[in-house]
């Protein structure tokens, strides 16, 4: 469970005063996400999910997505969308937080995502990449290259308590990716998170898509290799070709990737292995006293990035000739 920061009843009540989406009925904190303090509220006028932003959240950043929410809807990707307060504001400070209230989204995420989810969400992507070339904020990707090493250099004295080795590990791959990564592909607006638990879906069919707090300017492919990692692994840790061709074709016939995007779809899928590694490492290493939250496996993603690196092309990821699309 992610709950951080907790508000007390009366504070949430008086909150809601300023704003005109009804009186408060219940509330209790959301047993899952690891980033921020979220609660569901039932207020008299129906559901809603409220955030108080924490550490990795700048409240600068704040309007960066909680626009691009109301951008991306107003194109047909569904995605929750921000209450403004009397005051015209989606945000204001609730607990010493930056807060902000979402209306609730219909849906589950999937425990066990299939091909069938794999090809929604390559889709979905796709769209969202489509309806982000006009937004007209800009945010740099704090989490892409030039964020590793930092990340690395607070984890690194006690990396290897996690697994022997790991620190060493990690420093040859962050060589290696700094020394290779990629200049010259598109760029665009990224969800940059677009795990199972951020994708609804009823039944097969997807509803939407939740967690912009991470959404940015990056690579677009990155974001296509992020879901690679995310989607198309299993349990036992094997790469699921299946999924991964249902992702990255459901994906090429909204927007195709070019030679280069596929070419580098490898490296890239190290980038986005390494990036997650890092973060749950740091989180794992870090965990504040009495917080309610169960640390990610960093240990998933050395598995994950040990395969990429083994990968010889893109036709590892089941994508026959480079352009093609089924
Ligand atoms: N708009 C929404 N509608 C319904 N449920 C939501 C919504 N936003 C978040 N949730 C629930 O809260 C959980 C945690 O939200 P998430 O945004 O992933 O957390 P974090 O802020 O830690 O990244 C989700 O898995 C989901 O169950
Ligand atoms: N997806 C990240 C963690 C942050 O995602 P959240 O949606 O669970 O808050 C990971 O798996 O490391």
């Amino acid at each position: 469970m992610a709950v951080y920061t907790d508000v007390a009843a009366e504070d949430l009540a008086d909150f809601l005063k300023g704003y005109d989406i009804g009186e408060l009925l219940s509330y209790k904190g959301i047993a899952e996400g690891v980033e921020n303090s979220n609660f569901l509220m039932h207020t008299s006028q129906g559901a809603f999910i409220l955030t108080l932003y924490e550490k990795r959240v700048a409240v600068d950043d704040l309007p960066y997505f909680l626009s691009l929410m109301a951008h991306l809807a107003e194109r047909g990707v569904r995605c929750p969308q921000p209450a403004r307060n009397r005051k015209g504001e989606v945000y204001s400070e609730l607990a010493g937080r930056p807060a902000a209230i979402i209306n609730f989204l219909e849906g589950m995420w999937p425990r066990r995502p299939n091909a069938a989810h794999c090809t929604g969400v390559g889709e979905a992507l796709a769209k969202m990449h489509l309806a982000g070339h006009d937004f007209p904020l800009f945010r740099k990707n704090p989490l892409s290259v030039e964020g590793w090493r930092p990340l690395f250099d607070l984890a690194a004295p006690r990396a290897d308590s996690v697994a022997p080795g790991l620190q060493d590990f990690i420093a040859r791959e962050l060589d290696h990716l700094e020394a290779c990564w990629p200049k010259d592909l598109s760029l665009g607006v990224i969800h940059a998170d677009l795990f199972p638990d951020n994708v609804f879906f009823l039944g097969d069919k997807l509803s939407g898509l939740i967690d912009f707090p991470f959404s940015c300017n990056d690579i677009l492919a990155y974001d296509v290799a992020i879901c690679l990692n995310a989607w198309c692994f299993e349990a036992d840790h094997s790469f699921n070709v299946t999924k991964a061709r249902a992702l990255l074709n459901s994906y090429g016939r909204e927007r195709q990737l070019s030679e280069a995007e596929q070419e580098a779809l490898p490296l890239l899928a190290r980038g986005a292995a390494l990036r997650f590694l890092l973060t749950r490492l740091v989180d794992f290493l870090n965990v504040p006293p009495g917080a309610l939250v169960k640390p990610k496996d960093p240990l998933e993603y050395v598995r994950k990035l040990r395969f990429h690196q083994n990968v010889a092309s893109v036709r590892d990821y089941g994508l026959t000739q480079p352009g093609y699309v089924a």
